[in-house]
């Protein structure tokens, strides 16, 4: 850095990052200073290295003009003591992170991720291996917790519980969670204990069913004060329904974080309808129109694996070129939040 205008004696020694405040510098002095210290008091401005030229005397020449200021980041010019960096109910993203770190900042005040449980019901499940004898894969358990998380959960436990009432019970009535997610034991079969139990806890129904396919017997309940239950069906894709429409709008309300803005595209091609039932079909956006997939059965992951959003399709169905609102799925998005592991 130099102070006047050149040439310039260079001072001996130089001034680091990280130390005491310089001694101020003279007219025609000039001193080496390394990115991030602490500029002199009467510094005109900083001159690059490779901007400079020492004479046989050992003076410093400027080899360009040297505007006032120069390289020299004054004091508060990104942020003043007391300015609002950003509004309340900002998510706290690493960048947030950063900012509030580098603006001073030892603790934020944040509303933490809802805790969520996941409760993985049916005798038919296995864990590994191809389906076989009349067992079948476990499809939820993987697939629940990242996508929990990229909805804001932090998952405290994944548990297997086969088809036992008692077991179903232990782990509500000890959960500690916000949120259990129970995946199967929806329906009204003989082994079917979801609602059985929150009958016997006295848990109060406050979505039971849903006029939507798949998934229509999703529910949610409030367990006790401050614990919610998102009770998923057991048919995958209808589980994914129930985790779009139940457990995320809930999720989302627990974390404080607003609503995403309600958006259509026009269909490419037909998409059937139930009668009665709004539907929920995996599509993948292309261009400004969203395809619907096949594989899109209750039971199936194909189509939801290769999807972007599940296009909302009223009853009686939608023809080519209609307008359908579309659910995002948090990868495609790629929204804030998205951690997957
Ligand atoms: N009497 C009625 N029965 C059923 C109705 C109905 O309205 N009345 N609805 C059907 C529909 S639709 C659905 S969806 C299912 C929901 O039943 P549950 O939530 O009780 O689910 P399960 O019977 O436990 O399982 C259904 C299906 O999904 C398979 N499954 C379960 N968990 C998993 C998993 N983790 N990974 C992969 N697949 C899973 C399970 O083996 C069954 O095939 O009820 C119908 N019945
Ligand atoms: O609603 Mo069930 O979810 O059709 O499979």
């Amino acid at each position: 850095m130099v102070a006047g205008p050149g040439p310039w004696a260079v001072r001996d020694e130089g001034v680091l990052a990280g130390h005491a405040e310089p001694a101020a510098l003279t007219d025609g002095e000039a001193a080496r200073i390394a990115t991030g210290a602490r500029v002199p008091p009467d510094t005109t401005a900083v001159l690059r290295s490779e901007h400079g030229q020492t004479d046989e005397k050992g003076r410093l020449h400027a080899t360009r003009a040297v505007v006032p200021g120069q390289d020299i980041r004054p004091r508060g010019q990104e942020c003043r003591s007391g300015d609002q960096l950003l509004p309340p109910g900002t998510l706290v993203t690493p960048a947030v992170l950063g900012l509030a770190a580098a603006a001073g900042y030892d603790t934020l005040t944040a509303v933490p991720r809802p805790r969520v449980d996941v409760l993985v019901l049916g005798d038919e499940l296995l864990t590994e291996g191809t389906p076989r004898d009349g067992l079948i894969r476990d499809a939820l358990g993987p697939m629940l917790p990242p996508w929990l998380r990229a909805l804001g959960a932090e998952v405290t436990a994944v548990r297997r519980l086969g088809d036992s009432a008692d077991a179903l019970h232990k782990a509500v009535t000890k959960s500690q969670a916000d949120v259990i997610v129970t995946t199967g034991g929806t329906a009204a079969g003989p082994v079917d204990h979801v609602h059985p139990i929150l009958h016997r806890i006295g848990a109060e129904l406050l979505v039971d069913g849903v006029k939507v396919r798949p998934g229509h017997p999703m529910l949610l309940a409030r367990t006790k004060e401050n614990q919610h239950l998102v009770g998923l069906p057991g048919n995958p894709l209808a589980a994914v329904s129930g985790l779009l429409t139940l457990a995320e709008p809930l999720l989302r309300t627990l974390a404080a974080r607003p609503a995403p803005e309600a958006y259509t595209l026009p269909l490419r091609d037909e998409a059937h309808g139930h009668p009665y039932d709004t539907r929920l079909v995996p599509v993948v956006l292309r261009g400004d129109s969203a395809v619907p997939l096949h594989y899109n059965g209750p039971a199936m992951l194909r189509g939801i694996a290769a999807a972007d959003a599940l296009a909302v399709v009223p009853p009686g169905g939608a023809r080519p070129g209609q307008e359908a609102e579309l659910l995002d799925l948090p990868w495609a998005s790629a929204g804030i939040g998205v951690c997957f592991t």
